[in-house]
């Protein structure tokens, strides 16, 4: 980094949290720690033919969006942690700037304008993360132990004491789990702590998944209990893949999350796919579900529905829900929780890879009014495109009826972009709504939500 570079006035800001301004040439400027409408100067690093790569060296005016960082882990230099790219920005501008990346990709990669662009979907912006994966590593020449997640754009672990995007009670629980694990005989083959809260009935139940590589000893488990006894956790064991995790010592408080709403509370596993974000998740199924508006006489699927998340919910409107899922693991749990709620009768499930769906298959799924679609990142372009070619070839199954109304939840703007087109310019529906969800605040993850009719 050697040049200093002129005045520069910030236009906008990407995903990665660069302020994006032009230089006196045109050309873009990536500016590591500068927001929309500052003036600033910047250190170059990285230069290619349109675009440089800066870092802020000096500000002579500043955001009225900026707000000081509530963790002192946050930063921009070597050593910071990697987990938040947008602390300094306030929370709703930062909800703004996904919003802006969702419209930007809807038109961008599937020439989709929304007809209105829903209010964002907001919530607290710290303690909000209720699942996290904590890398654990003991460093012998130290003799420490870290437990946290990665550096910033580094393989090693932060320095992390405490975490404001993590429940304060887990927050707090990071040193004393240093502790523990510094103590314990196998301190060098503890890889991983994952974290996943429950809150039913006014009270949070946290569950803490152990990865060891041996067999614990003797010693090492009443560490753990006693561990359990003063910070009120409940200790699951991974000696190998997902299916060996089980509970350290059976019984206690049910590990569980609720939709009030609806009257449904739902038990998971700590290595299930849950929403991470309780009280986002809480605001974003009613919110769902008002835009979907299933009639009490209508059958709707729900894709990719996970332990029935939004199946459940569903099931207490509809006439009939079909919820359609890839892990048998997350059926299963459908199936129970469906039947721990009373919604048996209303809510099947199947097992079933959603990447291979052909028009043939989703005839053979019988006709929906409505669909509830919320995949992993790479989308539901197979569904998509299946329905598209039903759509458009009526004879490959007389008698079925596209659903009139879909709801699709996504965690990939670029991929909800490219399904949105097909949806759009193949299948016949007009996009009438598109908004975001600060699911994740503070990181460039963008969730979203759209609706589609016909
Ligand atoms: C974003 S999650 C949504 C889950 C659920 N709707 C919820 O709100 O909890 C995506 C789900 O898609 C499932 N999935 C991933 N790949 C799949 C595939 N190829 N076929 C079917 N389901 C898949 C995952 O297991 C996960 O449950
Ligand atoms: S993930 Fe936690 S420790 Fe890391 S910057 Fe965010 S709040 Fe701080």
């Amino acid at each position: 980094m050697t040049d200093v570079l002129e005045w520069l006035k910030v236009e906008s800001l990407d995903l990665e949290a660069q302020g994006v301004a032009h230089n006196a040439e045109g050309k873009v400027v990536f500016i590591e720690g500068a927001l929309p409408g500052e003036e600033v100067q910047a250190q170059v690093g990285r230069r290619k033919n349109n675009w440089e790569q800066a870092v802020m060296s000096a500000m002579r005016r500043e955001s009225a969006q900026r707000v000081r960082p509530a963790c002192p882990h946050f930063g921009l230099h070597a050593g910071s942690c990697g987990g938040c790219k947008m602390q300094h920005l306030h929370p709703a501008a930062q909800v703004a700037v996904k919003q802006r990346v969702l419209e930007d990709n809807l038109w961008h990669l599937g020439k989709v304008k929304p007809e209105r662009v829903a209010r964002p979907i907001e919530g607290p912006a710290y303690g909000y993360r209720y699942r996290a994966r904590l890398s654990v590593r003991y460093v012998p020449k130290k003799g420490q132990v870290l437990v946290g997640f990665h550096e910033r754009k580094s393989r090693y672990i932060a320095d992390m004491q405490v975490c404001p995007v993590l429940p304060p009670k887990v927050s707090a629980m990071l040193m004393p789990l240093r502790d523990l694990v510094a103590s314990m005989d196998e301190r060098d083959r503890l890889p991983q702590i994952e974290l996943a809260v429950g809150e039913a009935n006014g009270s949070l139940v946290t569950a803490l998944v152990l990865r060891h590589l041996q067999p614990l000893g003797a010693a090492d488990l009443q560490r753990l209990r006693d561990f359990a006894q003063a910070h009120d956790v409940q200790w699951w064991l991974q000696p190998k893949g997902p299916d060996t995790v089980h509970l350290l010592d059976p019984g206690g408080p049910e590990l569980a999350y609720s939709l009030p709403e609806f009257g449904v509370l739902m038990p998971f596993k700590p290595t299930d796919f849950t929403q991470v974000n309780h009280h986002i998740n809480t605001v974003l199924v009613g919110r769902a579900l008002r835009l979907l508006d299933v009639q009490p006489q209508e059958r709707v699927i729900d894709w990719f529905c996970g332990l029935g998340n939004f199946t459940l919910p569903l099931a207490t409107q509809a006439r009939e829900v079909l919820g359609i899922e890839g892990s048998e693991a997350l059926v299963q749990r459908s199936r129970e929780n469906a039947q721990r709620n009373g919604l048996s009768h209303k809510a099947q499930f199947v097992a079933r890879n959603l990447f291979e769906m052909t028009p043939e298959l989703l005839a053979a799924d019988g006709v929906a009014d409505r669909w509830l679609v919320d995949p992993p990142r790479e989308g539901a372009f197979a569904l998509v495109k299946a329905l598209a070619d039903l759509v458009q070839n009526p004879e490959l199954a007389p008698g079925w009826t596209p659903p009139q109304r879909i709801v699709y939840v996504s965690c990939s703007p670029s991929t909800l972009a490219r399904d949105a087109g097909l949806l759009v310019h193949l299948a016949g529906y007009r996009c009438t709504l598109a908004g975001a969800v600060n699911m994740f605040p503070h990181t460039a993850h963008v969730e979203s939500i759209a609706v589609f009719e016909r």
